[in-house]
């Protein structure tokens, strides 16, 4: 378990969990050119940091982040994460990339809607082969770790409500042993007092388990309450990065600033009394402490 004097000691000098350099890539289309979706992203992302990746709809966000997780691959760039480095782009596969875990909108996409909760989880800790009782027994503290009712684990997916299936999905991803989980837009379908819950268990999954998180988002409100730093992406490229405070305080570029006006809660800064103050993030590299409503 990551403290929080140690996940403070590890940001922010020490070298990079993840790595991606002058990432490319393009969809094939059956006529005519490829769409090029990515063009030459670069970032990095530290232990333990939550990174926020933002932009309009259609801006690559979702792209970059099937890449780091493995089930898509770029054209050309370099990912190194751990350590090992990814150059050849045809070893990317439909199981995705060790150490990385990725949740999504829709959390039905992650679990087989067939099985109960408990073999859902369990079929991660099975790890491929056979799903046994001592893996269903395991999965119960997952269930727990995430917040639920051990009881849950026996009904269906479908038998549960929004947030309690993406927490399934987040203890499904926790059971693998990430090192970096990637949320894409894991909490914009859900009611504010669910999504503030999820955050804060996201919150509680760095700050515990010391596991980076890459937070895919349209929504710059959001992103502000969680995220350490942030890269703006605009039409495939990325605009901007920085610490979310300085960027949100003082956006560089044109982008920002529209996206930063598209957002009027966020206009008049972090502090307005109307709203709840976000967590004191990304200076002092700390974990947050659950702040949120
Ligand atoms: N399978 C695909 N085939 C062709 N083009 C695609 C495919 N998936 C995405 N694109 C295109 O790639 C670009 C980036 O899409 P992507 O889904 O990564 O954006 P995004 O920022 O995640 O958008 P959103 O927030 O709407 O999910 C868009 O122009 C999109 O139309």
């Amino acid at each position: 378990m990551v403290t929080e004097s140690s996940v403070e000691a590890l940001a922010p000098t020490t070298t990079p969990l993840l790595t991606i350099d002058d990432l490319v890539v393009e969809y094939p289309r059956p006529r005519g050119e490829p769409v090029r979706a990515v063009a030459e992203v670069s970032f990095d992302i530290r232990p333990a940091e939550i990174l926020g990746l933002v932009g309009e709809s259609g801006s690559g966000k979702s792209t970059v982040g099937m890449v780091v997780a493995g089930f898509l691959r770029a054209c050309s760039g370099r990912l190194v994460i751990d350590g090992s480095t990814t150059e050849d782009w045809t070893s990317a596969t439909t199981s995705g990339r060790g150490g990385v875990q990725m949740i999504f909108q829709d959390s039905s996409t992650a679990l087989d809607l067939r099985f109960t909760v408990a073999a859902c989880v369990g079929e991660a800790l099975a790890g491929g082969g056979r799903i046994r009782r001592r893996h269903l027994d395991e999965a119960q503290t997952y269930l727990e770790r995430v917040g639920l009712d051990p009881e849950l684990g026996r009904r269906k997916p479908r038998e549960l409500s929004g947030g309690q299936k993406q927490r399934v999905a987040i203890a499904r991803a926790l059971a693998a042993h990430p090192r970096l989980l990637v949320c894409d837009e894991s909490v914009s379908a859900l009611d504010v007092s669910v999504r503030a819950k999820i955050l804060n268990l996201l919150i509680k999954i760095r700050r515990e388990e010391g596991i980076a998180i890459l937070f895919i988002s349209h929504d710059l409100a959001v992103v502000s309450q969680l995220v350490d730093r942030v890269v703006v992406m605009r039409r495939g490229r990325v605009v901007e990065t920085g610490d979310v405070d300085d960027v949100i305080s003082s956006p560089t570029h044109p982008y920002t600033q529209a996206l930063l006006a598209a957002v009027p809660r966020l206009e008049h800064g972090l502090s307005d009394a109307a709203q709840p103050t976000p967590p004191a993030l990304g200076r002092s590299g700390l974990p947050p402490e659950e702040v949120l409503p």
